[in-house]
């Protein structure tokens, strides 16, 4: 399977070698990572495409994603939650985790909100470099997209907010290099605690891979302290 997985990638030119491009650390902060890429699979396209046409209507927006974020939400969460010196000092060299990974090799995802229904539905391929059993993605990698699917949600829905619970039950493994569907749901909100669920599916449905409940609490100027 990984030997069928990295002959796909370097098809695609997604693994990298001594000739490739690299971009300067500007352009990949640019760089919209949500967007199809060369090793995204048939699988991804397509419910890319079909969550492309439900945004059509405007019920659905895909997320833009990027390596470093400098959007105004950001500025006001460092000024209100993060010394200066340390600001200075480490968040020129801060990257998102979920895309610190060469192109193809890690996290390839792109999420959609409704915000009617408060939910984010992630589609997410796991690359060979996120493998734990052999063939199969790593639980770790598993939690990390539930979590910032569901943080998202969270996010996108109350504000700046930081997970404080989160429980999954893995129930079928995931194959590397496999397209799953991530769905996220904010099921209740009690003053600053928001409990969502997540699951995650095979493209299909039929397979039911990962469950997960979580609890966010959206931060106060004192939380961080
Ligand atoms: C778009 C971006 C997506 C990002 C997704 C990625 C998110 C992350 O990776 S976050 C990183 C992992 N999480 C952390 O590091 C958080 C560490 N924890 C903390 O900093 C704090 O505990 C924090 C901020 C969650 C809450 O602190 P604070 O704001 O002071 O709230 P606090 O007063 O303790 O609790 C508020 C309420 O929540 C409850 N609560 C807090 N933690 C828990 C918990 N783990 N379980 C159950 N209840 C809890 C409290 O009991 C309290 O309830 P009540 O109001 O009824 O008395």
């Amino acid at each position: 399977m990984l030997r069928s997985c990295a002959a796909r990638l370097r098809t695609l030119g997604a693994v990298p070698g001594p000739a490739r491009r690299s971009f300067s650390s500007e352009k990949a902060t640019q760089k919209d990572y949500s967007l199809p890429n060369p090793s995204w699979t048939k699988d991804i396209r397509l419910l890319y495409d079909q969550f492309m046409k439900k945004c059509e209507d405007g019920s659905w927006k895909r997320l833009p994603s990027y390596k470093c974020k400098s959007t105004q939400r950001v500025q006001n969460f460092r000024n209100l939650f993060l010394d200066t010196k340390f600001v200075e000092e480490q968040t020129p060299k801060a990257q998102i985790f979920t895309r610190s990974l060469e192109e193809g090799l890690g996290f390839e995802y792109v999420m959609f909100h409704n915000e009617a229904e408060k939910r984010v539905v992630c589609v997410f391929q796991g690359g060979p470099h996120l493998q734990g059993n052999h063939g199969y993605v790593h639980g770790g990698a598993i939690a990390t997209m539930i979590d910032i699917t569901a943080g998202t949600c969270a996010v996108l829905t109350g504000g700046y907010a930081m997970t404080a619970n989160l429980n999954i039950n893995f129930r079928r493994p995931i194959p590397l290099c496999s397209v799953v569907v991530i769905n996220s749901q904010i099921d209740k909100i009690e003053g600053r605690k928001y409990f969502i669920s997540c699951d995650i599916r095979s493209v299909d449905e039929k397979t039911l891979y990962s469950e997960a409940t979580s609890l966010f609490i959206k931060l106060d100027p004192n939380s961080l302290k």
